[in-house]
């Protein structure tokens, strides 16, 4: 007894935060958000797996995902339900584990299109700011337009860079061993997309503060974020 009301004090006394972490692929915003959220504590959500959940679907449901209106029309057909513990995230669609699947390459190369349109976006913006509302202690959220449009009053927000060069290594180095160059055109070609469709486009809010984590290992990125999450936490 005296230990839950201890802890239900200790969670009073820990203001919830909102952590908003935007910026190109492979600048190390999955792997940033999750361990920052696993040290402190917080909620976890990866808003780039919903939007390859959305498109693993259309997929998988023969839509046409070069057909706006096709992908429209069909948006709130699939229930997709992520899991927000940061040492074991999930992600769903209609009951489905689809966490391996929406890594495919084919998942990679459409869900630019799919996340283009404005009925998807909207969507998937209402899922993110349900699950954020609902974290009682804080939520890290990582994505492409959290800080501009999604979580537009985080407590925290962080833009992350790399140079192009830094990020197809990375990634060509998960891929075991996939051409450096081929990796980097693909995401500049996903980057580029990602930053010039209409609605809420990649973007850095005017006021997140930007981590070029090039030169950075990943513990220091980790470091650097989380101090940030602390000063944030003290001024509450
Ligand atoms: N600072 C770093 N130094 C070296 N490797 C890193 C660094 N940050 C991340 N990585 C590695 O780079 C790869 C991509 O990182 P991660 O998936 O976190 O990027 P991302 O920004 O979430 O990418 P995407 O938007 O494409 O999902 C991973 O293998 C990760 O371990
Ligand atoms: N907030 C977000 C998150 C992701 N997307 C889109 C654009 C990305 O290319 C794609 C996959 O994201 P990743 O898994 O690489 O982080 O999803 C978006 O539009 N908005």
């Amino acid at each position: 007894m005296e230990n839950a009301a201890t802890a239900a004090t200790a969670a009073r006394t820990v203001p919830a935060v909102i952590v908003a972490i935007d910026g190109p692929s492979g600048t190390g915003k999955s792997s940033t958000s999750r361990a920052v959220a696993e040290q402190m504590g917080l909620s976890y959500l990866d808003t780039g797996a919903q939007y390859r959940a959305m498109t693993w679907w259309m997929v998988h449901n023969g839509v046409d995902v070069s057909d706006p209106a096709a992908v429209a029309a069909v948006v709130d057909k699939p229930e997709i339900v992520s899991g927000t513990d940061p040492s074991a995230p999930t992600i769903t669609v209609d009951g489905v584990d689809v966490s391996g699947p929406i890594r495919t390459p084919e998942v990679t190369a459409k869900v630019s299109a799919v996340s283009a349109v404005p009925e998807v976006r909207a969507r998937i913006t209402g899922l993110q700011r349900a699950l954020a509302a609902a974290a009682a202690q804080g939520i890290v959220v990582e994505g492409r337009d959290i800080g501009t449009t999604v979580l537009p009053d985080a407590d925290l927000k962080v833009f992350l860079t790399a140079s192009p060069e830094a990020r197809a290594a990375r990634r060509s180095g998960e891929l075991k061993g996939a051409d450096v160059h081929t990796t980097r055109e693909a995401l500049i070609k996903r980057d580029a997309a990602d930053s010039t469709r209409k609605a809420s486009p990649l973007a850095k809010a005017g006021d997140a503060v930007e981590v070029d984590t090039t030169e950075l290992t990943l513990l220091q990125v980790i470091e650097c974020v989380v101090t940030l999450v602390e000063e944030k936490r003290a001024a509450k």
